[in-house]
């Protein structure tokens, strides 16, 4: 089955300069060759040799060939590369060659698949090239880039180092219980190893969690009573004239979104209807969402109008996003501080917005994060597996505290164990694997 030639078109299907139609399998040099006029079979791995594609004897397209002898290349295996003109006609035309000559088109994501069963990457290096491609910023790339690298598995490799290091200390002496009295073992070692791995795993865990803000962006909610400047501040932000203005109060009735860079941290930002009790129906409506917003946002910018004293309404607003992640905006800092309340002072109407962006990169630390060496775990898959690997071990680790017994605790080691093999995907089930590559482009 692994014999298979597999085909598809690696580049975008419009039209475009070229394309490259990507091959992979046993013996896929000479495939080719049977239909190509450059000369490749005897020709050293990673060149390219010039000719045209003929079917029936007939010129198709001028061409440009890439060899890759296995199983040095990216799938492991033998490898072509035929790099077309790129026009929609011209690559479906060569791919209809390559199946009529036996090869079969590949699935989602299989030529990772096979760089994964052949042993060239692991599961979280699979994940990363799936990241790269769908990337919409600076941090997001780099950190692909990383993942791709094995920076992710060197981490979690380390991890099951530590781990199989406290396994092994335990079933030595469950083994041979006369070597070392397994109390003073539990004080003295266990614990102080086990304490210090979970620490690792806990701060990976806690960052990583940012690291989703960054590759995903931030869903930041503008919430406000009516007429305080939300739409003025969504505008400012996003620097067009998104949402209307006006100096009626209850002007935004649904919700406005844009999204904006602050140096390279994405901003999903909602404009929201003003917050107040209202008999008009449309409205309510538009508050009702105005609260779901609270609810579900990373990040709330609790805008007051600082021109005028506080008032109930903005009262009950404070009290409803205390429990929040939010920012206190006082706006209309233009017209002077009439306002007794702490917080980021901007004027949305003079575009005067830079205290605040300054805040939102404080508050979520991304300053740091951008500087740093580091590797953080770059999705939901392998969030939770690394969570499921630190709760079973802070179970043996509480454990180990009341003394009960190694080979019952032994097991909790083994579980947190096997949840970081599967982050690398050792021994992954094949529904995992294709549920995991089936999310990946055709020809990666
Ligand atoms: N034309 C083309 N461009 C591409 C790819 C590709 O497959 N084809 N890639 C695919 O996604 C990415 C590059 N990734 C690659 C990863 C490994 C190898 C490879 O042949 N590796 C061998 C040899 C390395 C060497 O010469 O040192 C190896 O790792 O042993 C090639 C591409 C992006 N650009
Ligand atoms: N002087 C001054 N006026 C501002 C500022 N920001 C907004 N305004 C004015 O305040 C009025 C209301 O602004 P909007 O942005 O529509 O307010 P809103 O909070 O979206 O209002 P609703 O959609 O009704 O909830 C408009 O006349 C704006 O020009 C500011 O920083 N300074
Ligand atoms: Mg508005």
């Amino acid at each position: 089955m692994n014999d298979d030639i597999i085909v598809a078109v690696a580049t975008s299907r419009l039209e475009a300069a070229i394309s490259i139609i990507r091959l992979s399998g046993k013996d896929v040099i000479a495939f080719v060759q049977q239909f190509f006029t450059g000369k490749i079979i005897n020709k050293e791995s990673h060149t390219i040799t010039y000719g045209y594609i003929k079917d029936n004897g007939e010129k198709i397209d001028e061409v440009l060939v890439n060899i890759y002898r296995g199983k040095r290349t990216f799938t492991g295996e033998e490898m072509v590369e035929i790099n077309c003109h790129g026009g929609v006609y011209i690559t479906n035309k060569v791919v209809d060659l390559c199946l009529h000559h036996g090869a079969r088109l590949a699935e989602r994501g299989e030529f990772s698949k096979r760089a994964f069963l052949n042993g060239r990457i692991d599961l979280s290096q699979a994940e990363a090239i799936s990241d790269i491609i769908t990337a919409k910023n600076s941090y997001a790339s780099s950190l692909a880039l990383k993942g791709i690298q094995g920076s992710i598995s060197h981490f979690i490799k380390d991890l099951k180092e530590d781990l199989i290091q406290i396994i092994t200390q335990i079933e030595v002496n469950i083994d041979y219980p006369e070597y070392e009295d397994v109390e003073e073992l539990t004080a003295d070692k266990l614990l102080p190893m086990s304490t210090s791995l979970i620490e690792k795993m806990n701060k990976i865990i806690e960052d990583s969690k940012n690291i989703k803000l960054l590759k995903e962006g931030i869903q930041t909610a503008i919430i406000g009573k009516p007429n305080v400047g939300k739409s003025s501040l969504l505008n400012a932000m996003l620097k067009e004239e998104k949402a209307i203005v006006t100096n009626i109060a209850g002007t935004t009735r649904d919700v406005v979104e844009g999204s904006v860079t602050v140096d390279g941290i994405l901003l999903n930002m909602i404009d929201t209807a003003g917050i107040r009790e209202t008999d008009n129906i449309v409205e309510s409506l538009g508050v009702e969402k105005s609260k779901e917003m609270i609810k579900k946002a990373d990040l709330v910018l609790l805008v007051i109008d600082g021109s005028k004293e506080l008032d109930q309404e903005d009262q009950k607003l404070l009290e409803l996003t205390e429990d929040t992640n939010r920012i206190i905006i006082i706006n209309k800092a233009d017209l002077g501080k009439k306002v007794d309340l702490e917080g980021i002072e901007i004027s949305a109407k003079e575009q005067d917005i830079l205290a605040l962006t300054k805040e939102i990169k404080k508050k979520f630390n991304l300053g740091l994060i951008s500087n740093q060496e580091e590797y953080y775990l770059t999705n939901a898959r392998q969030t939770q597996l690394l969570e499921k690997a630190a709760s079973s071990l802070q179970i043996a680790i509480d454990a180990m505290k009341m003394s009960i017994p190694s080979d019952l605790i032994v097991e909790d080691l083994y579980d947190s164990w096997s949840c970081l093999k599967e982050i690398l995907g050792e021994q992954a089930k094949e529904d995992l694997l294709d549920e995991l590559f089936k999310r990946f482009c055709i020809g990666k």
